[in-house]
């Protein structure tokens, strides 16, 4: 059996959601944000070693928050870094040497599908990467430094999600280099090794939670799957 890991990166401080909670431990429909995406990579797989990346600083209180909500979900904690690549590659650090396979999540998004999570896996599997994308619904412009914006085709775009799941040997190479202001992802780091990635389906749903709206566009999207269970 492929041994999987899950890393779910939160240790930002969400500047632009603002508040004095950091949005990775806010409550969506009276659960914490990270004990819900935990739970969706657990359910999708109780043996995959999750863990979770947080500000060393915040491990007391997080361990406070699980103890209140008597969250016991197995996972490893690791400290983050000053940016996601460096978060990112502090949790491929920690990895259990017989790992084969790994999803970098970011901890934000809640309501990743349980199917995207194991096509990730089964495609990285056979391919070496697989990064979730979307399709645009909105026209987009190209904005030039001179003021002027011109058409693009939107087929040729797809916005990017996570998780972003890769053989181990080959992601934890191309996090052995300098960060480079493109790494917004990892997709880009893999590829800054010269190699393709492989794109899967994404969901809708799964927004990162990044400003005050996201919040109620979650509320809602958490009452609906619960209305539709
Ligand atoms: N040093 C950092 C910065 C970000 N992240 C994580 O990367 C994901 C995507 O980042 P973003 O949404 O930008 O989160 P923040 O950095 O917290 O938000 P902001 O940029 O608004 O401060 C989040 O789960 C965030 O916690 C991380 O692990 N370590
Ligand atoms: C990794 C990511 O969520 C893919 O869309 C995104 O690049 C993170 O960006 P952020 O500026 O760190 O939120």
């Amino acid at each position: 059996m492929t041994k999987k890991a899950a890393i779910l990166v939160a240790g930002g401080r969400g500047s632009r959601m603002g508040g004095p909670v950091a949005k990775q431990y806010l409550p969506v429909a009276g659960e914490p944000v990270l004990m819900r995406t935990l739970s969706v990579f657990y359910h999708v797989d109780p043996a995959i070693d999750l863990i979770l990346v947080l500000p060393q600083n915040d491990f007391l209180y997080w361990k406070e928050l699980c103890k209140d909500y008597q969250f016991t979900i197995p996972h490893r904690l690791v400290a983050g870094g000053n940016s996601r690549f460096q978060s990112v590659r502090n949790g491929l650090n920690s990895l259990k040497p017989e790992t084969e396979l790994v999803a970098i999540h970011d901890g934000v998004r809640p309501f990743v599908k349980q199917e995207v999570i194991e096509e990730s896996f089964e495609v990285a599997a056979r391919a070496g990467s697989a990064i979730a994308v979307i399709a645009l619904k909105d026209s987009i412009r190209k904005l030039r430094d001179d003021g002027k914006s011109f058409y693009e085709e939107r087929q040729y775009f797809r916005l990017v999600q996570t998780p972003q799941t890769f053989l181990v040997e080959k992601i934890k190479k191309a996090f052995a280099v300098t960060e480079l202001q493109q790494f917004t992802d990892d997709a880009t780091v893999y590829e800054n090794q010269g190699w393709q990635v492989t794109l899967i389906s994404g969901n809708a749903e799964n927004i990162k939670i990044t400003t005050p709206e996201d919040m109620d566009y979650a509320e809602f999207i958490a009452a609906k799957q619960l209305s539709d269970r």
